[in-house]
């Protein structure tokens, strides 16, 4: 072994959260920081989830549009050029642009599996052998998330979201088991790429996060779009012949039979998108006499940290890059003998899922708000109802609803369903972060005629009183 090298913070994965962690906490100071990475630097987003998703999606949404746009003849997917545009989205799996951009920031990157030894302490494996590292201040677990895969699937070799958003080939028939964001996403892009795509959904429902209406809206969407799907199906048992996990984005073997409550499914390929999990199982948690449910329960030293999917929080890259920038600069200034500033309001998390139509969504939904003690009121439009929401395309489907504190007048969530959706909600996550209350959220003018004016027509919906400040 190497002698020991020592750093004031080491990261140990570099994903999104990694990489902002340590910038972070060492930006504007002398410390110095390392970010061990077991693959490629940039993470399960830049590589096999956000970036190629969405590089697939957008194409796919475009054609979506002109096919529903008097004046325009409609765009049609071409499934190679697609799959190049991915290719190019990921930097054909090259990390190197992310390794200059460490460099760039001062950051070292060091290269194997890293595991917690002991305190502050981490040992680095990797193909040139075994290096140990000690971070003077602080230690960051950033180690992301691992797809679930039941027993049940064990022998099958299903495709998880690497397969899905890394595919080369492409299986006329695809069942998909899950109705969640990953689910609903692949089952657009890979349909465009010519596969006939079958949702098995174990819940009577779309997206059990989000509200009912937003699942309805999707739903309809997929359908529309040539997609089979089966809600409240359970499946009782999976066959392959000829299992094998070749490449990834490849076909695995032969025909999968699925039984469901629903009957037989048969497709080439399975997709599994069932949910992640923390990935805690092998970064030595026990040689600190920690257990996973002691990081995602926030239970850990002074020295230690998770931030990403690996703290258990809301997996979505821009809350994982939150965290990671509250846990940097807590870590500077407590380096400095000093305490962080931060706000005292919680910040709400946002989520756009990026289907057709499309999803976005801040804070709590209705249901949410109300078990959390809430005296609600909601107030809820069709997408269609502003002049420039109407613009974006002949048939615009879906609802927008704000969720409101009937005593304080303050914003508790929003909702927004069709075009526009991703951009719109940032208003909503902007008065929630501020505690803007609806009668001030009302003398903030949108432009005629954008999107933006449905906050118009949401806010007009609102009872009277809520015009004027509530009682004292
Ligand atoms: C298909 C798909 C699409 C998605 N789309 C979106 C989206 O549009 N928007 C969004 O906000 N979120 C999206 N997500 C979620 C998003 O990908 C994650 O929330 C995000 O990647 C989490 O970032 P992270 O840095 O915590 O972890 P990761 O991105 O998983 O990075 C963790 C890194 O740690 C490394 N690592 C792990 N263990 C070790 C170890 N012991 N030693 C060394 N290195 C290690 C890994 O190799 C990896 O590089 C999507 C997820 C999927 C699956
Ligand atoms: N646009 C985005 O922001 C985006 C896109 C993709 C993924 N993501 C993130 O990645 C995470 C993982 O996505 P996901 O779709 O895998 O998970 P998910 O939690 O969104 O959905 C999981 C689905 O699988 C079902 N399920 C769970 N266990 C099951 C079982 N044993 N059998 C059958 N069905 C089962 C659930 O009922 C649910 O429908 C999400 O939580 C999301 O935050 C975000």
């Amino acid at each position: 072994m190497d002698q020991t090298r020592e750093y004031d913070v080491v990261v140990i994965g570099g994903g999104p959260a990694g990489e902002n962690a340590a910038q972070y906490a060492v930006e504007g100071t002398s410390m110095t920081a390392a970010i061990i990475e077991g693959e490629l630097l940039g993470g399960e987003c830049s590589y096999w989830a956000c970036m190629p998703s969405k590089a697939l999606l957008r194409p796919v949404a475009v054609a979506d549009i002109t096919s529903d746009l008097a004046g325009v003849s409609t765009a049609h997917v071409e499934a190679q050029a697609l799959l190049e545009r991915r290719d190019t989205w990921v930097s054909h799996y090259d990390d190197s642009g992310q390794a200059s951009w460490a460099e760039g920031a001062g950051l070292a990157v060091l290269r194997g599996h890293g595991r917690l030894v002991g305190e502050r302490t981490v040992e680095v494996v990797s193909s040139e052998g075994t290096t140990r590292v000690r971070a003077r201040q602080a230690v960051v677990l950033a180690t992301g998330s691992s797809a679930r895969v039941p027993d049940l699937y064990a022998d099958v070799h299903a495709w998880d979201s690497r397969d899905a958003t890394g595919v080369v080939e492409v299986p006329d028939r695809l069942a998909i088991v899950g109705g969640g964001v990953v689910a609903c996403e692949a089952a657009l892009w890979m349909t465009a790429l010519g596969s006939q795509v079958t949702l098995v959904v174990r819940d009577r429902r779309l997206l059990g996060r989000t509200e009912p209406f937003a699942a309805d809206a999707v739903l309809d969407g997929l359908r529309e779009r040539g997609v089979t799907v089966h809600l409240g199906t359970e499946v009782s048992d999976v066959r392959r012949e000829g299992a094998e996990a070749t490449v990834t984005g490849k076909v695995h073997g032969g025909t999968v039979t699925l039984t469901t409550s629903a009957g037989e499914v048969e497709a080439d390929e399975l997709l599994l998108a069932i949910g992640r999990a923390p990935r805690l199982d092998d970064v030595g948690l026990e040689a600190v006499d920690l257990t996973p449910d002691d990081v995602t329960g926030g239970r850990l030293p002074e020295w230690l940290h998770a931030v990403g999917d690996a703290s258990g929080g809301p997996p979505l890259t821009h809350w994982g890059k939150h965290q990671a920038r509250v846990v940097g600069a807590r870590i500077a200034a407590a380096a400095a003998g000093e305490v962080a500033w931060e706000p005292d309001r919680e910040a709400p998390v946002p989520q756009v899922v990026f289907t057709e139509p499309e999803v976005a969504s801040v804070g709590l939904t209705e249901a949410q708000a109300r078990d959390a003690g809430h005296d609600v009121v909601t107030t809820k439009v069709p997408t269609s109802s502003a002049a420039g929401t109407g613009l974006l395309r002949d048939h615009v489907a879906g609802d927008a609803q704000l969720v409101v504190d009937a005593r304080t007048h303050l914003l508790l969530g929003a909702t927004f369903v069709g075009p526009e959706a991703g951009e719109l909600v940032h208003a909503a996550t902007v008065a929630i972060t501020g505690g803007v209350p609806t009668h001030v959220l009302r003398h903030a003018v949108a432009s005629y005629p954008t999107a933006a004016e449905l906050w118009l027509r949401l806010l007009e919906e609102l009872p009277r009183e809520f015009r004027v400040p509530p009682p004292a």
